[in-house]
């Protein structure tokens, strides 16, 4: 063998490590774990601000994820989980020190939160049942860091199958006829004991006196890849349409129907051999899948919103 022939090495058999087994939720569990959201104009200083304050704080920051629109003059965006010990107890006190020392001189607009504790999330479904059946199912398997507080629907039809889960069930009838009465209802069933409404399948539309006083965010599914298909009658418009491919997208709820910041999509291929309820039963399941994403994201404190979109980290 010529002194050129390199020598032969045992070379260890090559395998592809998973960092994470298929289907499990990446890292510990969320006992004093804190999540830091910040939003403010982009300036030079600020991941070194935020990560100082926490460090001093005796935290340990273990994960990071920021945005710029640009890099100057932009919009800055930035999500931070970090453990400290016995953070229930000094969350009020790091709050208010971060405000003064941290928010303060760069204009943030900030939250500062618990993970462990669960947003109340109330949903309002009207017949179709599938969406919020997913979601409740989702929680009570724990893929959903919520406390579904309650269901209310203007159908009674969804009773006993929500009530299975153990979630109580409150049917308001609504119609266009009587909608400021039947908010007001459901107004005072939320009474700021919810933390988020989602409107799954919820046929109807809400006002903007309710959005102005409900006093917590709401999540919307729209059977459709928006801006395709606004308003009712998705699926049938989009077989009258042609259309190669459906979707659903969740979108937080405004004033102007289905025209609120989106915070997640998806599609699915369809054909000429589908016909509606064919649509129907295939957009289902991206309902589902979209919707789900949409709530466990904005539970987890990662969506952030910018003039009429969303920045998901
Ligand atoms: N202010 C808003 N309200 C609602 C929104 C929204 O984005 N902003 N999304 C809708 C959901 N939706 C489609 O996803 C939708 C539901 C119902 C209608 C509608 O025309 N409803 C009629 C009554 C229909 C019936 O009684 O069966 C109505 O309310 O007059 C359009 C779009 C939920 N609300």
């Amino acid at each position: 063998m010529s002194s050129t022939t390199p020598t032969a090495v045992a070379v260890p058999t090559s395998r592809t490590v998973p960092l994470t087994s298929a289907g499990a939720t990446a890292g510990a569990g969320t006992a004093d774990l804190g999540r830091l959201l910040v939003r403010c104009q982009d300036q030079p200083g600020i991941v070194a601000a935020v990560s100082t304050f926490l460090t001093a704080a005796g935290a340990n920051v273990v994960s990071l994820a920021q945005h710029s629109t640009a890099p100057e003059g932009g919009t800055f965006f930035q999500r931070t989980e970090f453990h400290l010990p016995a953070l229930p107890a000094a969350l009020p006190d790091l709050h208010a020190r971060f405000a003064e020392q941290v928010a303060a001189p760069f204009q943030m607009d900030f939250t500062l939160t618990d993970a462990a504790h669960h947003q109340r999330v109330a949903l309002m479904v009207s017949r179709t049942d599938h969406c919020a059946m997913d979601l409740l199912w989702r929680t009570r398997r724990g893929e959903l860091p919520m406390t579904v507080a309650m269901v209310i629907s203007n159908h009674p039809d969804l009773a006993e199958e929500v009530r299975s889960f153990g979630v109580p069930f409150v049917h308001v009838p609504a119609t266009r006829d009587n909608r400021a009465q039947a908010e007001a209802r459901v107004l005072e069933l939320l009474a700021g004991n919810v933390d988020l409404v989602v409107l799954a399948r919820y046929m109807q539309i809400i006002t903007p006196a309710f959005l102005e006083r409900v006093g917590c965010p709401l999540i919307n599914i729209h059977h459709s890849f928006l801006p395709a298909f606004i308003g009712a009658g998705p699926y049938a418009k989009a077989k009258q349409r042609g259309v190669k491919l459906i979707g659903a997208t969740a979108h937080y709820v405004t004033a102007e129907l289905d025209e609120g910041p989106i915070i997640e999509q998806d599609v699915v291929r369809v054909g000429h051999q589908h016909d509606t309820p064919d649509l129907v039963r295939l957009g289902a399941d991206v309902e589902r899948a979209v919707l789900s994403r949409a709530v466990r994201w904005h539970v987890e404190d990662r969506v952030l919103r910018h003039e009429g979109t969303t920045v998901v980290l």
